[in-house]
């Protein structure tokens, strides 16, 4: 069985709290938070203010993203913001290793996520630390954008050594991930699905019905 993680990032702020009781409404478990800084990403999205303020008003799992650069100046913000998961990008930081091993000294999972032009060699050495690896399917930065096909190869590769290595790694895909094309990804051992612009619409029915066509396939 795997999860739907909708990325909030695709999400109408004015209309957050009706979106998110969308998502509960309808047996989504996940919400994907995307932090981005500007200078890893040449995006600005939200901090660890809003994912508080969120924490306050849902239970939902809280997979955040972290798409900055030194996230080990910003973990215990936002693991006391209310992160359950926190990724960070392998690109991101000198020090991968002792990042993560931070992220688990808050009694929180630990991912890690790589670019798409980033080999999946880097992983080497990080598996005693690992809970989740997030295989981005577009370069970071935005939403809207088209999966890159050569993912496929990435994320095959990426259940091969998980299921080598520590096979209770949770495997993450993100970006691009849509109604029309995830038929194509429902075979490669993906255990969380990112979706944000294909899921949230203003129109709250129609959220109800893309959220129901991925989790009656995934
Ligand atoms: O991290 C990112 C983008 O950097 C993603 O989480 C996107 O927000 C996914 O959006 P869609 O491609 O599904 O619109």
């Amino acid at each position: 069985m795997a999860f739907l993680s909708p990325s909030l990032l695709a999400a109408d702020f004015y209309n957050l709290e009706r979106q998110i009781k969308v998502l509960e409404e309808n047996n989504v478990k996940y919400l994907h938070l995307d932090v981005m800084d500007g200078n890893f990403v040449p995006n600005i999205s939200y901090g660890a203010g809003i994912i508080k303020s969120l924490r306050e008003n849902t239970n939902l799992v809280f997979d955040v993203h972290l798409m900055i650069e030194k996230p080990e100046n910003y973990i215990d913000d936002f693991a006391k913001a209310g992160a359950d998961i926190i990724t960070i990008h392998q690109e991101a930081t000198k020090h991968p290793l002792r990042v993560l091993q931070q992220i688990k000294e808050h009694g929180i999972k630990a991912g890690i996520s790589l670019n798409p032009g980033t080999s999946l060699s880097v992983l080497d050495y990080l598996w005693d630390e690992l809970d989740l690896i997030l295989i981005m399917t577009v370069n970071p930065g935005f939403g809207g954008q088209s999966f890159i096909p050569s993912s496929i190869d990435k994320i095959k590769e990426t259940r091969k050594l998980i299921n080598q290595n520590k096979d209770d790694i949770l495997l993450e895909i993100d970006g691009g991930v849509k109604t029309t094309n995830l038929e194509s990804l429902l075979d490669l051992g993906v255990d969380i699905f990112v979706s944000g612009s294909d899921i949230f619409n203003k129109d709250l029915n129609l959220m109800k019905e893309k959220i129901e066509y991925y989790l009656e396939r995934i």
